[in-house]
């Protein structure tokens, strides 16, 4: 049975087209419109073949979908939401995919009148490429697809929402969308910052060396460079769309540093050792509990274009 029918998604690049193309392998009776902003990605997502139709405006793209995803930078949402409103059928579920949930439902509660039809979700599921073409079926299998419904959200759409995401291929838990932020500034949010960062700094540093950091950056290094490669637009939103939390925990991570660095100004080998035990620890539980879906999708390469579509 399938959960809708009829699915517009706005803004199409790596979340966006890989949502079309897991709902045309999943669900191939489902018709697919989208829409973007870029005239550069309405043109490629035709030549891709993602969708029945590619809309002019967001409202086109909507009026007669019975399910909405927004798959646009978090704080792009608002923008969409307005842009939409007036063209959305009365029983349409609206939906995302954003990074930050509790200023997304904010945006669109801001716009799209009865609010029990609106249910965010956040795939937890990505990779540091952007755009249409970075986009494949099976992102989504395996992975988290979190609901953070508001308290007036209509369980019967929220468990629509839930099934088109099991077809997905997702595990799907509900959420507070508050807890949803702290939880994912702590296991995404933070160690995107952190990668930025240490990636800068080796820049910085690179001044100095010369191209010895590039050179001989090898495992650790490379892989922040993997993270500090992630889209611009889309963390820059992240991070002040979700401030509040990011700075909590950012807080916490810098009195963890001055602990150790202070272990180490110390001599003191205890503390050091007995830190990376427990951390060691930490990666043998998200390991047990199958959790370690990032490693393999280190230089995972896209479906061929021949794959879109098929069942
Ligand atoms: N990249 C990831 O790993 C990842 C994972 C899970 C969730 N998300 C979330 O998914 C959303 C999309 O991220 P992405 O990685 O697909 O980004 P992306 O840059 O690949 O795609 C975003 C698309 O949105 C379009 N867009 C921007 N403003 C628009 C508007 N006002 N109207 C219509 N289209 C507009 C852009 O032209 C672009 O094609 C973000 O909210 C992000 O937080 C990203
Ligand atoms: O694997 C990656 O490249 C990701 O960064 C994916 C990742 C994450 O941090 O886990 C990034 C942002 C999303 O909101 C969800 C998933």
């Amino acid at each position: 049975m399938l959960p809708f029918s009829r699915v517009a998604i706005i803004g199409f690049g790596l979340i966006g087209s890989s949502v079309a193309r897991a709902v045309r392998r999943a669900m191939p009776r489902v018709n697919l419109t989208g829409y973007d902003a870029d005239a550069d990605v309405r043109e490629r997502g035709d030549t891709l073949g993602l969708f029945d139709d590619i809309a002019d405006s967001a409202g086109a793209a909507v009026t007669d979908a019975d399910l909405v995803i927004l798959a646009v930078p978090v704080r792009a949402s608002e923008a969409v939401a307005r842009d939409i409103a007036a063209d959305l059928p009365a029983d349409c579920v609206v939906s995302d995919v954003g990074s930050v949930k509790a200023k997304v439902a904010e945006a669109l509660a801001a716009h799209i009148d009865n609010s029990a039809r609106i249910i965010p979700a956040h795939p937890v599921a990505g990779t540091e490429n952007s755009g249409p073409d970075a986009g494949f079926a099976d992102l989504f299998a395996g992975r988290w697809c979190i609901l953070t419904p508001g308290a007036d959200a209509d369980p019967v759409a929220v468990e629509r929402l839930s099934e088109f995401w099991r077809q997905l291929g997702s595990d799907v838990e509900i959420m507070d969308a508050a807890h949803h932020d702290i939880v994912l500034a702590v296991t995404s949010h933070l160690p995107h910052l952190i990668a930025y960062t240490i990636v800068g700094t080796a820049s910085d540093v690179e001044e100095v060396t010369k191209s010895e950091v590039i050179k001989y950056s090898a495992g650790g290094f490379r892989d922040f460079t993997r993270i500090a490669a992630s889209d611009p637009t889309m963390w820059r939103d992240v991070f002040l769309a979700n401030r509040d939390a990011v700075l909590d925990v950012l807080q916490r991570f810098t009195e963890d540093l001055t602990a150790l660095q202070r272990a180490i100004r110390w001599d003191d080998g205890d503390t050091l050792f007995k830190h990376f035990e427990v951390t060691r620890e930490t990666r043998r539980r998200i390991i047990d509990a199958g959790q370690d879906t990032a490693a393999p999708d280190f230089g995972r390469v896209p479906p061929k274009e021949s794959e879109v579509g098929e069942d």
